[in-house]
């Protein structure tokens, strides 16, 4: 009998307080904000630490581009000394010393497969399996019953790898920019990378230090913006632009001053898209790259800029155009998605892509207890954003709830007295 309770007990868990999926900045945020509050709940991570996007899947060179003020996560600044573009480094270990702070902890290698609202009691069942090496010997399932879900596994929760036609025939090695930590050992080598996001740009600036061939493969289009435009962070300028005037002309503001600084990007094969680079990063995600001296290198030719790729021969790449060139590697910078849709089911509010369907900053919740956090597409300041308004929500009715069960808690300790 009592092993039959154990097992019961290891496999089934009711959370006092909301469920929160992923220990990124988005939910160490939300558990912070809880904590304050008074509010009980429980992280899951599915990796075997917090910050996994930027401790296993950033490289090493990697800086925030956003100016620090836009990074740090609420109720807890950064330190005085960090620089204005703090390192990924100074990042991690802000985001450890906040952990610590909070006293958040998670639990680590639980990978949440599915979640479902179940009607009959009005409560989230949400499933996870033990995930990584250290988890060998622990129970494997878990099902975790609760009132609230928060959900703040990211926009950039899986990487993209595109079919390419011939990649399997190409011999060389092929790698996604998730798994790229510095250019030492591509040393000397043709390295083809495809996409020009930020992550194109920044490896392609990365290789050329390390003295290899990057060859960027541009399908499309894509803004180039100056970091700074002078000296002021051009993110700032934007974020203060935007309270004065529409999207639209903040946009062509932008636009022109980034021509003043950078030239004609088009001349280097960088055509610009046809909505401006904050209204497509609001309606579509796409990020405007925040050049930090990759223009530069093209410019003088060090990075190479070639159309799409139309397919992969054996130590080579054919582009769109018919060409075809020799190269030694390729690097995929071709984004990211959100697994939301694998494992939530039946939700009004993500979208089949994994976003909110609402736009910003109305999407951050959904019926029956179900909130999003850190799907903005306005990077860690939309994040923060986000974890504020879901603790207070979740903490109106936790505390609503709680003076109601004192109250009958009262009541039947009076009632039991007088008998
Ligand atoms: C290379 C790079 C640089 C960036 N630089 C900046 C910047 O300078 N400034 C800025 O504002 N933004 C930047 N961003 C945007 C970035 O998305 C945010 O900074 C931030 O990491 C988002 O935090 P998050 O917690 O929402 O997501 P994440 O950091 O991705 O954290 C999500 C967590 O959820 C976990 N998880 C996912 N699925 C599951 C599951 N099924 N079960 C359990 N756990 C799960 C993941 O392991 C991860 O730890 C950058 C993004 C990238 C990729
Ligand atoms: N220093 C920093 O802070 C850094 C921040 N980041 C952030 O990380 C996030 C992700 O950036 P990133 O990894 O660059 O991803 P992005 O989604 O911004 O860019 C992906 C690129 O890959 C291209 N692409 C996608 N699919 C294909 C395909 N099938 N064939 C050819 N090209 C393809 C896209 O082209 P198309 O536009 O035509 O779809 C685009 O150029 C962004 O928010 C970015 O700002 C990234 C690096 C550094
Ligand atoms: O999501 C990102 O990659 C960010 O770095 C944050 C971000 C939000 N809005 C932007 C507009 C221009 C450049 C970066 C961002």
């Amino acid at each position: 009998m009592s092993g039959h309770r154990e097992i019961l007990k290891r496999r089934c868990r009711l959370v006092n307080g909301p469920l929160i999926v992923g220990a990124g900045p988005s939910g160490l945020a939300l558990g912070a904000c809880l904590k304050e509050l008074g509010v009980p709940f429980v992280i899951l991570e599915r990796s075997n630490s917090i910050a996994s996007l930027w401790r296993n899947r950033t490289y090493d060179r990697l800086k925030l581009h956003l100016p620090k003020q836009f990074c740090q996560l609420p109720k807890l600044p950064f330190p005085d000394d960090f620089p204005e573009y703090p390192t990924r480094n100074q990042f991690i270990g802000y985001l450890e010393s906040y952990a610590a702070h909070f006293e958040l902890s998670p639990r680590f290698n639980e990978t949440v497969q599915s979640a479902k609202y179940d009607d009959t009691c009005g409560m989230w069942r949400v499933r996870t399996t033990a995930s990584g090496p250290e988890t060998a010997n622990r129970s494997a399932e878990v099902e975790y019953i609760c009132q609230w879900l928060a959900v703040s596994t990211g926009e950039n929760a899986e990487p993209v790898i595109p079919e390419m036609e011939g990649l399997r025939k190409f011999g060389g090695q092929v790698i996604h920019a998730s798994d790229y930590r510095s250019g030492e050992t591509y040393q000397g080598k043709r390295v083809l990378v495809v996409g020009c996001g930020n992550s194109g740009m920044e490896v392609c600036l990365d290789l050329c230090h390390h003295k290899s061939f990057p060859v960027m493969a541009v399908r499309d289009s894509v803004h180039v913006l100056p970091r700074e435009i002078f000296r002021k962070s051009t993110f700032e300028l934007a974020v203060f632009l935007m309270k004065w005037f529409p999207v639209k002309v903040v946009d062509k503001i932008l636009l022109a001053l980034s021509r003043m600084i950078l030239g004609n990007t088009e001349r280097y094969g960088l055509k610009r898209p046809s909505l401006g680079p904050l209204e497509l990063k609001h309606m579509q995600g796409k990020t405007p790259v925040l050049d930090i001296g990759a223009l530069r290198k093209i410019k003088s030719g060090d990075i190479k800029v070639v159309p799409g790729v139309k397919g992969f021969l054996h130590g080579s790449v054919e582009l769109v155009d018919g060409r075809v060139i020799d190269v030694d590697s390729v690097i995929l910078a071709t984004g990211y998605c959100s697994n939301v849709p694998s494992w939530l089911q039946d939700t009004d509010l993500f979208n089949k892509d994994g976003f909110p369907k609402q736009p910003f900053p109305s999407g951050w919740k959904g019926k029956s207890g179900l909130y999003a956090v850190g799907f903005t597409r306005r990077g860690l300041s939309g994040a923060s954003h986000d974890a504020v308004q879901v603790a207070e929500d979740i903490s109106r009715v936790w505390k609503e709830e709680t003076r109601q069960a004192k109250h009958i808690v009262a009541c039947h300790r009076r009632c039991i007295s007088q008998i």
